[in-house]
């Protein structure tokens, strides 16, 4: 593509050199720069882009793209041509979706959003899909799975993939015929204007609870970041039982569908879909059944499929042993907690919760999750989650400030693997045990080091170690 079709339809000024010339790539990374690359040098939350122009030029790019007139011209090569844009992040999303041609334009997308429940209902929309005949994909924090099956992973697991990967995917779902695509559209992808240029036919809302408020600003900033969805999107569904989607919707030109406990876009449906998945996936397949309505297919057509939703892996992943229940599950916040030991407590069995927080993010969360815990469990295990950066024993006294009044019996292991551990060889036949935070995650980030950290792998061994001792 020549560099002046890419800018064609974009606001920029020329500070130098030609743009007559040959593109073979744009990035916003310096390490990811290939010949004749397009360099985006953006402003980030670590580091800023034009301290990286040097090793971008040296890496092959040929054009220098620029939102802040701060760079010294006298020190990019004569050849190198430098163009001035209003924002270098809207830039990198018009700029990638252009290099690849817009395949979103040519592609049926259903975004979803919410605090909990985007991974599940992205599957549960997809598996429909797959049901109804469409090659679908569905992109999100446990990958790209092309009609169900895992087909590539996503660098970090991100939820909404940066839009200099997500266009290039979108085409290669295309070249495997692929009509339909469900995407999970987080608070922070919407806000970095990851999908800026993704129109979508469907966008849908599941609920506002706390997450990502350290990360945006507060709460108000993280609900503002959420509906960044809705000029996206062609048509809303959205969960009149959450009060903060219910205003949303409320304040929209065209009338949303809504799905609730009792109705899926004013049909009576209150029977359960879901059994034994607890109460959150009945309303994560009304709001897949939903975004399938809103596509123009009855409830009449949907029914006969609803025998094909499968949970996602790490979400209320069971494994079983000497009469031990074990759940493997993704909650990380607070809602998600309670909503999955509400799930689980639905049985009289006794209920063991082996959880922690992960660090740099919202410490509100922690002693909320904590006061959850104690309330529904039987016992808990507090572990780490992934640290980062923090420290663990400081952030397991954060989640016990909210346990506080409980009689809860509470113990502590720092390390996650002596916490699982213990917990398996500890546990007696009819009981349950719940391992909560990391869901299918396979690392573990302790200080700046990822290491690898399965919980259902941790949970297998537990059991091997438990028959070994005995
Ligand atoms: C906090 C955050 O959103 N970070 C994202 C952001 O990084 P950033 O803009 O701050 O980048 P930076 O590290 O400051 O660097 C600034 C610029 O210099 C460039 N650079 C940097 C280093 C270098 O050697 N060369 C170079 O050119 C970078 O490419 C960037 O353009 O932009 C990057 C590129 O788009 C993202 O990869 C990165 O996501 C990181 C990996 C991340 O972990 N993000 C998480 C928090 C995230 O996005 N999570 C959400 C929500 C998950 C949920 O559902 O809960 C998600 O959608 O995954
Ligand atoms: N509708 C829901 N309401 C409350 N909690 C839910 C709901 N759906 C799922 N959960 C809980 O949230 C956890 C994560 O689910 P899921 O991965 O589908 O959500 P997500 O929004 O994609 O999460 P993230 O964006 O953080 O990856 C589940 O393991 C479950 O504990
Ligand atoms: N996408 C979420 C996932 C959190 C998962 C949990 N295991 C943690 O590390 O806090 C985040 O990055 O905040």
């Amino acid at each position: 593509m020549l560099l002046s079709e890419l800018l064609k339809d974009w606001p920029c000024t020329i500070l130098q050199g030609s743009i007559r010339r040959t593109i073979d790539g744009i990035t916003e990374s310096s390490k990811r720069v290939k010949k004749d690359y397009v360099f985006v040098a953006k402003k980030g939350v670590v580091s800023d882009g034009t301290t990286f122009i040097e090793e971008a030029i040296s890496n092959g790019a040929k054009t220098l793209v620029i939102d802040r007139d701060n760079i010294d011209l006298t020190s990019i090569p004569v050849e190198v041509t430098v163009v001035l844009i209003p924002d270098s992040s809207l830039f990198i999303s018009y700029g990638s979706a252009k290099f690849s041609d817009n395949p979103a334009e040519e592609l049926l997308i259903i975004g979803v959003t919410g605090t909990n429940g985007k991974t599940t209902v992205s599957h549960f929309i997809g598996q429909l899909l797959k049901e109804l005949g469409h090659k679908t994909a569905v992109i999100g924090t446990t990958g790209l799975y092309i009609d169900g099956k895992l087909t590539e992973t996503i660098q970090n697991s991100m939820t909404t993939i940066p839009a200099e990967q997500f266009h290039p995917i979108l085409r290669r779902c295309m070249e495997q015929q692929v009509t339909h695509i469900v995407l999970e559209a987080s608070s922070i992808g919407l806000s970095t204007n990851r999908l800026a240029h993704c129109p979508l036919t469907v966008g849908v809302f599941l609920n506002i609870g706390m997450d990502h408020y350290a990360e945006h600003g507060g709460r108000q900033r993280y609900i503002d970041a959420k509906k960044l969805l809705i000029p996206l999107a062609d048509q809303l569904v959205i969960n009149e039982d959450d009060e903060t989607c219910r205003v949303i919707g409320e304040g929209l030109s065209e009338p949303p569908i809504y799905f609730s406990r009792r109705h899926i876009n004013g049909k009576q449906q209150p029977k359960v879909l879901l059994p034994n998945l607890g109460h959150h996936n009945e309303m994560n397949a009304r709001a897949a059944i939903g975004a399938l309505m809103a596509l123009g297919y009855s409830l009449r057509a949907i029914k006969p499929h609803l025998h094909a939703l499968r949970l996602p892996t790490g979400r209320l992943e069971k494994y079983e042993e000497a009469g031990v229940e074990v759940y493997v599950d993704y909650a990380h916040t607070p809602d998600a907690l309670q909503a999955v030991l509400e799930a689980l407590s639905e049985s009289t069995k006794r209920l063991i919760t082996v959880f922690g927080c992960g660090g740099e993010r919202d410490r509100e969360k922690r002693p909320q999750m904590g006061a959850v815990a104690a309330h529904y469990s039987s016992h808990v295990i507090l572990t780490s989650d992934n640290p980062r950066t923090e420290e663990p024993s400081q952030i397991i006294v954060d989640i016990l400030s909210g346990m506080v009044g409980f009689a809860t019996p509470v113990e502590v292991f720092i390390d996650r693997h002596q916490a699982i551990r213990y917990a398996v060889t500890q546990a007696q036949p009819g009981e349950i045990i719940l391992i909560a935070g990391k869901g299918h995650e396979q690392i573990q980030q302790i200080e700046n080091q990822k290491m690898h950290f399965c919980d259902m792998e941790e949970v297998k061994k537990s059991f091997s170690y438990r028959n070994a001792k005995k």
